[in-house]
């Protein structure tokens, strides 16, 4: 049987990088995969999560068919590595992070695939991004903006097939959320 595509998406700063570092020994655990991200950003570059490129590079990968999925946001180029067709044929779970920007291209090529929103209360998602310190207050601006643009059309859609972790509380609580929904389809509900 084929492995399942699990798409993970949320705002910027609602700690989709820090839930799968959080979670990956136990997600490899139970034999799920968490995809390595190809990304025009050179500070990613040596980080587990993602492998940097120039973005002459990543048009030549991307040419070359490198990637299953690819798309452009916040100014930088994203690609997930065309393998995961092969995991997933081998019947492995693959955890994506994602775009909710892509959301719908992404459902076109794997109609299956399980999205998983990742929410965060919005001043706790400001207190976040400042305190991660990436980027210019501009840039954070920016992002929150692009918030509002999506989060409201993915709730409003009442998309039965949306499942939601909160991660306004402690990381560990969307650890375990994350880790049910993965062993039962959906998470234990909020306490
Ligand atoms: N549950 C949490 N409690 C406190 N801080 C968190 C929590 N989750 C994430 N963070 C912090 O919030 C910031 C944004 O998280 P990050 O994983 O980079 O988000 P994303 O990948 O969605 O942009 C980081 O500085 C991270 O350490
Ligand atoms: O369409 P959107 O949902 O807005 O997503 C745009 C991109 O932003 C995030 O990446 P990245 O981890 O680089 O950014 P972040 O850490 O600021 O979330 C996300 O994983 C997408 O690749």
């Amino acid at each position: 049987m084929a492995g399942r595509l699990i798409y993970l998406i949320g705002p910027s700063g609602s700690g989709k990088d820090s839930l799968l570092d959080a979670a990956r020994t136990r997600l490899a655990e139970r034999g799920c995969r968490v995809v390595r991200r190809v990304i025009t950003r050179s500070s990613e570059a040596l980080g587990e999560a993602a492998q940097g490129v120039s973005p002459e590079q990543f048009a030549e990968m991307q040419k070359q068919g490198a990637f299953a999925l690819s798309w452009q946001a916040n100014g930088l180029s994203y690609g997930i590595p065309r393998e995961i067709d092969d995991w997933l044929a081998a019947g492995q779970d693959v955890l994506v992070n994602g775009s909710r920007g892509h959301l719908h291209e992404t459902r076109e090529r794997y109609p299956d695939v399980q999205v998983l929103l990742l929410t965060v209360d919005l001043p706790v998602l400001r207190q976040r991004l400042l305190a991660r310190g990436r980027e210019s207050l501009a840039q954070i601006d920016e992002r929150l903006a692009r918030n509002t643009q999506f989060s409201e059309n993915l709730l409003e859609d009442n998309d039965a097939a949306l499942c939601l972790i909160d991660n306004s509380g402690p990381l560990e609580n969307a650890v375990e959320r994350l880790l049910s929904y993965l062993e039962g389809g959906r998470p234990a509900p909020e306490r």
